[in-house]
């Protein structure tokens, strides 16, 4: 048994580790004052994952399901409002996970400190009759005052970049990371897991499957004619009549329309996008914990592996099957056999691809 003044010990060791404010660990008896002394050191095995953007839409559930993921050990919530409220709510989980609150930016830099791996939700949805580039004003900034952060604080992690317009958030991403000399391109990943998932969704509806069965490469970027989902290589194989490719091809590419227009001005994806985003997740954490074949399609440059002979295409950024491991992205793979539909699609989407990377390179470079 410990005595009091034992007790009174660990608790002002424990202390000195956390911040009463933000850290939610219950301290009572002996044995859970040796756990909480433990995860507040990082004892406890597993990664370290931020969410910036924590309290909003896709945030809050995100952050849930990010606290029921077994890898990880440390979860930093951030966001400029209700980071404090969202936090004491997911940390009565009970769950592996230690969960510590940041609001607002003078507790960025705190937030990011340390970090595996940081996933960024943070910026403005669509209303209905808007683009996914009609968010750039707003959400460039706030994604450039994000990896500015990132670069300082937490150089090395994996970065998932779920802000739109993807297509351009991850080119500025990108552009501020080379200003502060910390550029690796293996490490930067937009999240297009919600067109896969509604690709495997759509096609297991026409085929007659369950979704769990069916994988759909969908390549090129996050918005309208730049998402171009290969039918030709669904697996298991298959194949579709041209009416069902057209059909499939549209609701595929205007899925995240479906959902602003459903929700008629309460914005966009939220539990799907969540979802999708906690499925790449995971799958980037499985790559830095070295498990073997772990292969998903993002939004990558096309020169992640330092090698002109593995570009996709000539644009500098590009969604393709990549696979993952201990460096982020080890591996991205050629577009294969595309069919003629396919072809057309892909010279569609690159001229509009090409535009909104540069978009996004000059608001960093301007
Ligand atoms: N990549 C994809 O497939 C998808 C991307 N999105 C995009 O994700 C973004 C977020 O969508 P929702 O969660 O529905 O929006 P939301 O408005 O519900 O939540 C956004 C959150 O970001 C926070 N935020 C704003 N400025 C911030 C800053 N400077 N630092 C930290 N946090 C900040 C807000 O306070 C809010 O809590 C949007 O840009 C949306 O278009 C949405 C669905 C799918
Ligand atoms: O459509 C939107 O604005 C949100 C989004 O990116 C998606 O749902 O795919």
């Amino acid at each position: 048994m410990e005595q009091g003044a034992d007790v009174r010990n660990r608790i002002a060791r424990i202390s000195a580790h956390l911040n009463p404010s933000t850290d939610h660990i219950q301290v009572e008896g002996s044995s859970s004052l040796w756990r909480a002394d433990c995860r507040a050191k990082g004892g406890s095995p597993g990664f370290r994952v931020a969410i910036l953007g924590a309290a909003g839409g896709i945030g809050q559930p995100l952050s849930m399901l990010m606290k029921m993921n077994p890898f990880v050990s440390v979860l930093h919530l951030y966001d400029v409002v209700n980071a404090h409220g969202v936090t004491a709510d997911i940390s009565h989980m009970d769950t592996g996970a230690v969960v510590r609150g940041f609001l607002g930016q003078s507790q960025l830099e705190d937030a990011l400190t340390g970090m595996d791996l940081v996933i960024i939700p943070a910026g403005v949805p669509r209303k209905p009759g808007m683009t996914r580039d009609d968010l750039f004003n707003i959400n460039a900034g706030i994604v450039k005052t994000l990896c500015e952060g990132i670069a300082k604080c937490c150089p090395k992690a994996i970065v998932n970049v779920i802000s739109n317009p993807v297509n351009s958030t991850v080119p500025i991403a990108a552009e501020v990371f080379k200003k502060a000399g910390i550029y690796d391109p293996k490490r930067l990943l937009g999240v297009t897991m919600l067109d896969v998932v509604r690709a495997n969704t759509f096609v297991a509806e026409v085929l007659g499957l369950d979704p769990r069965e069916v994988i759909v490469p969908v390549v090129g970027g996050h918005a309208g004619v730049t998402i171009l989902p290969l039918l030709s290589q669904v697996k298991p194989p298959c194949s579709f009549t041209q009416e069902e490719t057209e059909y499939l091809t549209s609701r595929i590419q205007n899925g995240g329309t479906e959902v602003v227009e459903a929700k008629a001005g309460a914005g966009s994806a939220t539990l799907s996008m969540a979802y999708a985003a906690v499925k790449f997740a995971d799958a980037c954490l499985r790559g830095l914990r070295g498990d073997a074949g772990v292969v998903e399609c993002a939004f990558v440059s096309s020169q992640a592996l330092g090698l002109l002979s593995s570009q996709v295409t000539e644009l500098p950024f590009f969604a393709s099957r990549v696979r993952l491991g201990r460096n982020g992205v080890e591996e991205i793979y050629p577009l294969g056999p595309l069919n003629e539909y396919e072809r057309v699609g892909l010279e569609k989407a690159k001229k509009e691809l090409g535009g909104s990377i540069e978009k996004g390179v000059s608001f960093v470079r301007k």
